[in-house]
């Protein structure tokens, strides 16, 4: 084992606490400093951490005793953030999307390549025992060969709960950039490169109403669609179908369904770390798989000690084909005319099923 990989975090809002509770406990890293625009946030966190600094972050991506910036601040900040690091010979893992659009994403993947830097980014759930689990079953043949996949997220939008929901609404944000991360990387995980798409896309109101928090009652306005329904046409010739929508409000659909010519898969939700991988066999009967593979008992910043460490399973070449994905989703949806994809990215290799004392401490 060797030393702990020095790691500085930018934006500390509401994700920020998941991924301190996976870092701060793990040998593999240490936080040696931190920012956000509203420097108190970051000095409360600061104060719970051994060694751990307050800066700008202009300071903090230039900072000696800082080798990887993760990047925690909203979609329209993702890019500006990861190029003024990048710029610094930082390496950099960020949250989804890569970045607000698909060409300031462009722009971080060729930056991070000629600076000779790792480029990471979220979702990293994908890389816990549920979609490994549901990927290790699908490579062992357990359902033949693969012909569809159905992936559905449905809820009434983020605004009931989080405190400052704008970015929600905003280039970057809608239910196909903020939730389509966790599903269409799945998809790729499980049936490989998407190589085009054809999308619908609608929006219910040009406004929402902040439902707690401080500014509960407030009004923000809508710039996103807020339902968007897309077939994604897979290289092995694999279709899937896809719903993500701010537009319902509940729904009963397995997250991801994945029918084979020898038996069907449901994957567990993809914007967690695990769950229950059900098979059903032809002509048999539904049955739980136990996890086989996979990071166990993860939580958000895996893919952070996996991209430390290496691996790069997580990296900003399957961010990249996703966010091309989802964006041609959206420009199919405007133009009805199916979208060829200019991206690729092979499946990463399977994470073996790895303990969580051993992953911690890679
Ligand atoms: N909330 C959730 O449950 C989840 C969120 N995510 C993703 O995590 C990211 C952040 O979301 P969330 O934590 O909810 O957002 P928040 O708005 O709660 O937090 C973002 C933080 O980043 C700060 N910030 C913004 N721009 C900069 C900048 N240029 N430099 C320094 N700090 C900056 C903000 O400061 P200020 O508020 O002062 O502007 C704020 O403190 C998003 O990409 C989101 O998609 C992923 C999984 C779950
Ligand atoms: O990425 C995300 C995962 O889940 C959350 C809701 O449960 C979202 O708010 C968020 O942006």
């Amino acid at each position: 084992m060797g030393s702990p990989h020095a790691v500085g975090i930018v934006g500390l809002g509401v994700i920020s606490g998941q991924y301190l509770d996976t870092l701060v406990g793990s040998s593999a890293v240490r936080i040696t400093a931190v920012a956000d625009l509203d420097r108190s946030r970051a000095a409360s966190v600061a104060e719970r951490i051994d060694g751990c600094r307050v800066l700008t972050t202009d300071e903090l991506v230039a900072d000696d005793d800082v080798a990887t910036v993760l990047n925690l601040t909203i979609p329209a900040a993702h890019a500006e953030v990861a190029l003024a690091a990048i710029a610094h010979g930082k390496h950099v893992y960020g949250e989804k999307p890569l970045a607000a659009t698909f060409d300031d994403a462009r722009r971080m993947t060729d930056a991070a390549a000629a600076a000779g830097v790792r480029l990471g980014s979220a979702p990293d759930t994908v890389l816990g025992t549920g979609v490994q689990t549901a990927r290790a079953a699908i490579d062992r043949g357990l359902i033949g060969t693969p012909v569809s996949a159905a992936a559905t997220w449905i809820s009434g939008g983020h605004e009931s709960w989080h405190p400052h929901p704008d970015f929600y609404y905003r280039t970057g944000g809608g239910p196909l950039l903020d939730m389509g991360p966790y599903y269409i990387t799945s998809l790729v995980q499980l049936l490989g490169p998407v190589v085009a798409v054809s999308g619908a896309a609608s929006r219910s109101r040009s406004e929402r109403e902040i439902g707690s928090g401080p500014r509960a009652g407030e009004r923000v306005a809508v710039e996103v669609d807020t339902h968007l329904a897309g077939i994604l046409h897979h290289a092995s010739g694999a279709i899937s179908t896809v719903t993500m929508s701010f537009d319902g409000d509940a729904s009963t659909a397995h997250p991801i369904e994945v029918q084979g010519v020898d038996g069907a898969l449901v994957v567990p939700d993809p914007n967690t770390f695990a769950g229950d991988v059900l098979l059903h066999p032809r002509g048999g009967d539904w049955r739980r798989l136990g996890p086989s593979a996979g990071y166990v008992d993860a939580g958000r910043g895996v893919g952070l000690i996996d991209l430390v460490a290496g691996h790069g399973r997580a990296d900003g070449a399957m961010a990249l084909h996703a966010l091309e994905i989802m964006t041609l989703l959206q420009r199919s949806a405007e133009s009805g005319v199916r979208e060829p994809l200019t991206t690729t990215r092979d499946r990463p290799s399977l994470v073996p099923l790895t303990a969580a004392g051993a992953w911690r401490t890679a």
